[in-house]
């Protein structure tokens, strides 16, 4: 699925037809590979040092940068080796790479990482600047288990490079593929979404709105947790954190108590019985008989429902923010984005709906025949999900449930929408969720852990040859520009 990008307010630059870059220029023959490198002209890898990044700063990757730059003085393209192309994107190619060699242990030596390779020039023709700016901006900004790391970013030549955290599992889309009936399990779709939350409510509350998510964008790290990629088409806003005074009703409350203290966890979310923690910026929540007004909303199992007045919540998350522009992939856009009313951080739980729906289905639901038809059923086709065959009632229950958030997630106000008002909390606290330990998951064995062959000469992408370096920059066929 191809992402599009029609800037109306954030960006400055209009994204026109594609112009390729000079074509008899030599995109790769720059980057001097092999024995006749060249030295090239490294900037400061500001932003990207270990004390900013702290989640990482015991690692062997930081390990092996600290010794870089203690070695070298600075990171540059000629301290790399590029084993092999693992992808292109709209604004570069990404390659494997390790440190070059000598290096002061074989440890370091091992080390992976993915650089992205932007060559400027074909940016700037192709008015993709602030694209790759924004990206880069993100990228030294972010420091989040589920989100890259960015070691250094150098310039060589007119190309713009990253040094990130590499990912051996593949993405997403690719994996659903392998799933039986091209379907992920509840409990696999539950892990990956409820990944994917942590990492959309660490952005949100960066004041960064994702915008792009869809299986493709989601890489699996060699130790099977998820890592969000392609910052390009992020909207950064101002974050005024609020305070929200909301009314709550007598089973809610009791369903939280309960919650708390439970210790019975059985998804493989939750498999640390632990009590769990909601969220790190709610404030503990007990009944303070004394605020407690006793309105009777409407009948439940009980016959009434109390509202209590709870304990004022800081809300982190730009809820509010407003962009224009038209940007995103298809089949995941958000109501609101197609119109042109202005969206916030609300498109990123309408993806979050789409994903888990594409997760368990093997498809979105609103696809069309072609991109204008999946337009207007997103603006207007109500929401219907497949039949399926289950294999136990709890599975039944599971699917119930999770059909229950879909729905909520892909409400088409965005007002209306779940996460719209407290933001992520509102989602993690659907029954769903229930028993996933949120502040643990990146403990949890996943669904699946990818194995370590990729540094095997045979494995799927093969090493670069002499010819490819020296082919000019390609955009890729599959990949269009909208407007
Ligand atoms: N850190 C990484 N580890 C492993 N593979 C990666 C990594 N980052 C990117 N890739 C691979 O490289 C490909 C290109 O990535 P890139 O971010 O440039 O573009 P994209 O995700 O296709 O999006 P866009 O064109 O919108 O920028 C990806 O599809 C993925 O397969």
């Amino acid at each position: 699925m191809a992402a599009i990008a029609k800037d109306e307010s954030d960006y400055d630059s209009s994204c026109s037809s594609i112009t390729l870059p000079d074509s008899t220029r030599s995109w790769m023959s720059n980057l001097s590979f092999g024995s006749q490198r060249r030295r090239s002209s490294s900037s400061a890898t500001d932003g990207t040092s270990p004390v900013q990044k702290p989640h990482k700063a015991n690692e062997v990757a930081w390990e092996a940068m600290r010794w870089l730059r203690g070695a070298k003085g600075e990171v540059g393209l000629e301290n790399f080796r590029l084993l092999r192309r693992l992808g292109s994107g709209d604004i570069g190619n990404v390659y494997l790479c390790q440190i070059r060699k000598p290096t002061p242990t074989a440890r370091v030596g091992q080390c992976c990482y993915a650089m992205k390779v932007v060559d400027r020039e074909a940016v700037c023709v192709r008015n993709k600047e602030r694209r790759a700016e924004m990206e880069k901006e993100i990228l030294k900004m972010i420091d989040h288990p589920f989100l890259p790391t960015l070691y250094a970013a150098f310039e060589a030549s007119h190309y713009s490079c990253l040094v990130m955290e590499f990912c051996p599992g593949g993405d997403l889309y690719a994996a659903r593929l392998r799933q039986p009936a091209k379907r992920f399990s509840i409990s696999s779709a539950k892990f990956y979404a409820a990944e994917i939350i942590l990492a959309l409510e660490y952005l949100h509350m960066m004041g960064i709105v994702y915008r792009d998510l869809k299986p493709e964008n989601v890489l699996v790290r060699h130790d099977g947790h998820i890592m969000l990629s392609d910052f390009d088409l992020c909207l950064k806003c101002d974050v005024v954190p609020k305070l929200i005074r909301s009314r709550t009703t007598a089973s809610d409350v009791t369903e939280r108590y309960v919650r708390s203290y439970s210790t019975s966890s059985t998804t493989s979310c939750a498999a640390v019985p632990i009590k769990p923690v909601l969220s790190c910026f709610s404030i503990a929540r007990r009944r303070k008989p004394t605020t407690v007004t006793t309105i009777t909303e409407h009948a439940d199992d009980d016959g009434y429902r109390e509202e209590f007045d709870t304990e004022p919540e800081l809300v982190a998350e730009p809820i509010n923010a407003r962009s224009k522009s038209f940007v995103g992939t298809h089949e995941y856009l958000a109501p609101e984005v197609i119109s042109g009313q202005g969206h916030g951080s609300a498109v990123d739980w309408w993806t979050v709906g789409i994903f888990l729906y594409e997760m368990l289905y093997g498809k979105t639901p609103f696809k069309g025949e072609n991109n204008e038809k999946t337009l207007m059923n997103i603006l207007r086709q109500p929401l219907t999900f497949p039949r399926i065959g289950f294999s136990s009632s709890k599975e039944y229950e599971e699917m119930v449930k999770v059909e229950d958030l879909i729905k909520k997630l892909l409400v088409k106000n965005p007002k209306k929408r779940i996460g719209s008002l407290k933001g992520s909390i509102e989602i993690k606290r659907h029954e769903f969720f229930k028993g996933v330990n949120w502040a643990l998951i990146r403990s949890v064995r996943p669904p699946h852990i990818p194995n370590s062959d990729h540094l095997n000469p045979r494995s799927k992408n093969p090493k670069l040859s002499k010819q490819q370096r020296q082919q000019p920059y390609q955009i890729p066929s599959d990949r269009f520009d909208y407007f």
